[in-house]
């Protein structure tokens, strides 16, 4: 493996560590490395998550939520990855959401999103409390950000799929806290993806560089005054890396560097050339020792940079100045939502909607009432916007601004399709409810074969017995029902007669 490492890499990595340090470095190569899961918090509790969990498991001390597993585990192949009650996560990559320090009831901004790792991460520590708004340029990655947050079971998402150049007079300091995590030369992931390092050769770290420079800058924009940015990467470049954070705090008086002390530090000393310019300020150079690296021959993870910058509380908002937009932002239709409703039950009846070819049509809510009344216990949506999107329903969370002009993949979380009369719940519905908010549900034990069935996409033999209603409110079991495995809910089905008809997604089976 060493051997394979890219010689221009290994030569910077040398001037940059020196001979002693580069060995113990170099020695990680040949090391195995860890493996790690996050619980969602947001489902289930840690302590109730360790009791039951298949895996032997070791936490991972920076991240509250997450854990070591052994290698050989497969925690991809189990029924609880299809409730979603962890992410698959690399270790190191948990620290940057713990360093935002995201609390319920934030606004919060994932601008480089997919495919969603961290983004569950923000999830879990908002409790569904809150604005999460996730963004990736990148159209193809943007739908594994989609199925993860659904996965989730994340009710409180809007995901959008943008240049962030095209958000900023939308989102002009709006939001509480900012992740960055930014598109890099990814030099500290060539232990876990060999792939990586040729990728390495084919773009410069000096192209990487550019973009992270507009990322800052655009989210300084976009952030509240007393709000807070994390920057990260996996990669160990001084360019992408301090070099990008003193540029950015020499231009933006108005933040700080709020000092990591976990892990190793930022190197000042890095700030040099061949590498940098030597033109940042002595303040600058002393702040980004307060920045954190995480090297993979000193931890039990892979590679990573991370930096937590706050701006001022009396900062003026945008603390970037006004957005300067290229282009118009310019409503594009059958890309945008048009949210109409207001969140009141009187506003309910019906909504007006954006059909894809741009026409006004208005759009009965009776059955999606009507499913209301009949399956949900709760009133999940009650604090929500409605909007729909031609038939497509999506509770949207409060307090968002219009989202006009912009290219909106979720404007929420989507419920489902109203189709010639009748309501027909997504898959995201129900992963994003509980046991106790159905009023007609099915829980198999994850040791009963017909869990992994279900999961396959099979029809089911259940016996009226097996469906869980209170009498007093649902009197038939004949209908949907929420499925659950060890009472956490995996997807729809639709019971008669001693059979499960199954809803389970195509593109989401056990395989
Ligand atoms: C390091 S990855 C993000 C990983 C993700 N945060 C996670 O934890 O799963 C960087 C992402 O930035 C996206 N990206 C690159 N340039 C971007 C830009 N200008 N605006 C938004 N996203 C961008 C890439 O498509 C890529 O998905």
């Amino acid at each position: 493996m060493t051997k394979q490492l890219p010689p221009l890499f290994r030569d910077k990595m040398i001037d940059l560590l020196g001979e002693d340090e580069f060995e113990r470095f170099l020695a990680s190569y040949d090391q195995a490395r860890s493996y790690g899961l996050r619980v969602n918090t947001s489902k289930i509790t840690k302590a109730d998550f360790l009791d039951k969990s298949p895996f032997a498991l070791e936490p991972v001390p920076w991240a509250s939520e997450g854990f070591y597993y052994e290698e050989g585990e497969r925690p991809g192949k189990h029924p609880y990855y299809h409730a979603g009650l962890y992410y698959i996560q690399e270790p190191s990559a948990m620290a940057p959401v713990e360093l935002l320090q995201v609390q319920p009831g934030e606004k919060v901004l994932d601008l480089c999103a997919a495919p969603g790792g961290k983004s569950t991460q923000i999830a879990a520590k908002l409790q569904g409390e809150g604005v999460l708004v996730v963004n990736d340029n990148h159209s193809d990655r943007v739908k594994a950000l989609v199925k993860n947050l659904e996965l989730f079971g994340v009710r409180n998402a809007v995901v959008l799929n943008e240049r962030p150049e095209r958000m900023l007079n939308v989102f002009q300091g709006y939001f509480d806290k900012i992740l960055i995590d930014a598109p890099c030369s990814g030099e500290g992931m060539f232990r876990k993806e060999e792939e990586m390092m040729q990728q390495w050769e084919r773009h410069s770290v000096q192209e990487f560089a550019a973009m992270q420079r507009e990322l800052l800058g655009q989210a300084a924009q976009m952030l509240a005054p007393g709000g807070t940015i994390v920057y990260s990467t996996c990669t160990f470049s001084p360019e992408e890396n301090e070099a990008q954070i003193a540029e950015f705090l020499d231009k933006h008086p108005a933040f700080d560097v709020v000092p990591i002390d976990r892990f190793d530090h930022g190197q000042p000393d890095w700030l040099r050339e061949p590498w940098c310019e030597e033109t940042f300020s002595a303040q600058a150079r002393e702040a980004v020792a307060g920045t954190a690296r995480l090297w993979p021959h000193r931890l039990r993870g892979e590679g990573h940079y991370v930096a937590v910058l706050r701006s001022e509380v009396g900062a003026e908002a945008g603390v970037g100045g006004r957005a300067e937009v290229g282009e118009s932002v310019r409503a594009e239709v059958g890309e945008s939502v048009r949210a109409s409703a207001g969140a009141g039950r009187s506003g309910r009846d019906a909504l007006r909607g954006k059909g894809r070819a741009g026409t006004e049509s208005r759009v009965s809510l009776e059955p999606l009432q009507a499913f209301e009344n009949e399956l949900l216990r709760s009133e999940p949506f009650a604090a929500m916007r409605l909007v729909c999107y031609g038939e497509h329903a999506y509770a949207s969370p409060a307090g968002l601004p219009e989202l006009n002009g912009l290219k909106v993949v979720r404007p929420g979380w989507y419920i489902g399709a109203l189709h010639r009369g009748r309501f027909e719940p997504s898959h995201a519905l129900a992963m994003g409810l509980r046991l106790r908010e159905a009023k007609r549900a099915l829980s198999l034990a994850s040791r009963d074969e017909r869990a992994l069935r279900y999961l396959k996409g099979e029809t089911l033999e259940v016996a009226e017995s097996e469906i869980i209603r209170d009498p007093e409110v649902t009197k038939a079991a004949k209908g949907y029902c929420l499925v659950c495995i060890d009472e956490h809910p995996v997807g729809w089905g639709k019971w008669i007669d001693g059979m499960l008809k199954n809803e389970y997604p195509p593109g989401w089976r056990w395989t």
